[in-house]
């Protein structure tokens, strides 16, 4: 994981320790996805110090709505584990992955086989439904809620034919957690409010740890229109923070353009992005950005038929606390466009509309 690889069509400049922030940025039409360094941001003495970092991070979420971070203090480490571990468990047989069968999306936790889920912006559930038999994802994924939930229980595979992934996975949801933390500590400030606003909203770890799998799959099958890994959409929480191997394919479409734009990966850096909750609550102040996952360069294996490499990813899909309710935050324009909601009720309704018994 994390092999270097050449960048395509977007420009890389890395300047880390410097006061200007790397980006990854489309030469022809100033698309820009910032590398914003939060050592910087964790290292400053002073509120105004932080404000700098906090400011980059918000008007990046302003414009394109994503952002690499680098130096964000998860060791390599604990990355590089968390993906051997997610690589040991899609490789069990299907009749062990499907015991642990996500069932519910007031859950939603457990295995989803292939062709379950089909992201899409498509509100209506019949819309949904015929694109998912159409042209579903082509991903499996299994998804982890917090551990300690009264009513809803992650689905562990046995430690004898998964060992360690249990423990790996609760560790890695909880750095995840903490560094959720973090990061709505800087959107706090670089919005002008107190440091600690989203503090007592955000606590209560409602999140959803997402392990991907992308199967290697002929290039055929992802050739036609609304084919992909993963269908254009936009994320439901306050943000994710998504972890890539090398292979590539994630794309973010250009707010206003309906142009797409490789999210590169870049060793050591994971990419954030706002949901749509965050959107929400910022009164569209912060845009939830509409993005996707399509075939890296295929290989060919024959003369007629091509071959796209398997992708492993992460997505640590945090969200406020499920009793939070989502309001026009301050500082946020004079009227609010939309009523408030409670996180709970919003995110159940958007999973129950993207899945398929
Ligand atoms: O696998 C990826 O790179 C992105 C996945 C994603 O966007 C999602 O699951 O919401
Ligand atoms: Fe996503």
């Amino acid at each position: 994981m994390y092999i270097g690889r050449s960048f395509g069509r977007a420009r890389v400049s890395r300047t880390l320790g410097c006061r200007s922030f790397a980006t990854v940025q489309n030469a022809s039409s100033g698309f820009k996805i910032p590398v914003i360094d939060f050592a910087k941001y964790r290292a400053s003495k002073s509120t105004q110090e932080k404000q700098e970092t906090a400011r980059a991070i918000v008007d990046a979420f302003k414009t394109s709505g994503f952002i690499y971070v680098s130096q964000h203090g998860i060791p390599a480490e604990k990355v590089q584990n968390a993906f051997k571990k997610s690589a040991e468990f899609f490789s069990l047989p299907n009749e062990v992955k499907e015991t642990l069968a996500w069932e519910d999306p007031r859950s939603n936790r457990g295995y989803v086989r292939i062709g379950r889920e089909r992201v899409t912006q498509a509100t209506n559930a019949d819309e949904i439904a015929a694109l998912r038999n159409k042209s579903p994802d082509f991903k499996e994924t299994m998804e982890i809620g917090r551990d300690w939930d009264s009513e809803w229980k992650n689905m562990w595979p046995e430690e004898s034919v998964a060992p360690a992934f249990k423990s790996t996975m609760l560790d890695f949801f909880k750095t995840c957690h903490n560094l959720h933390f973090e990061l709505m500590r800087s959107i706090a400030l670089g919005l002008d409010l107190e440091e600690t606003f989203f503090d007592d909203k955000i606590d209560k770890q409602c999140h959803n740890l997402r392990l991907l799998s992308y199967p290697p799959i002929l290039r055929e099958k992802l050739n036609g229109v609304d084919q992909a890994r993963a269908g254009a959409h936009s994320d439901y929480g306050t943000l994710t923070l998504l972890l890539q191997d090398s292979v590539g394919g994630l794309e973010v479409q250009e707010p206003g353009t309906g142009i797409y734009h490789p999210a590169t990966p870049i060793p050591g850096t994971i990419v954030i992005n706002v949901g749509d909750l965050l959107s929400r609550w910022s009164n569209d102040v912060l845009r939830s950005t509409l993005h996707r996952v399509v075939a890296p360069p295929a290989h060919a294996i024959s003369e007629t038929e091509e071959v796209t490499p398997a992708r492993q990813s992460i997505a640590f899909f945090s969200n406020p606390n499920f009793d939070a309710e989502i309001a026009c935050l301050p500082n946020c324009g004079a009227e609010a466009k939309y009523p408030p909601v409670q996180t709970e009720a919003y995110i159940v309704r958007r999973l129950s509309e993207t899945y398929t018994m």
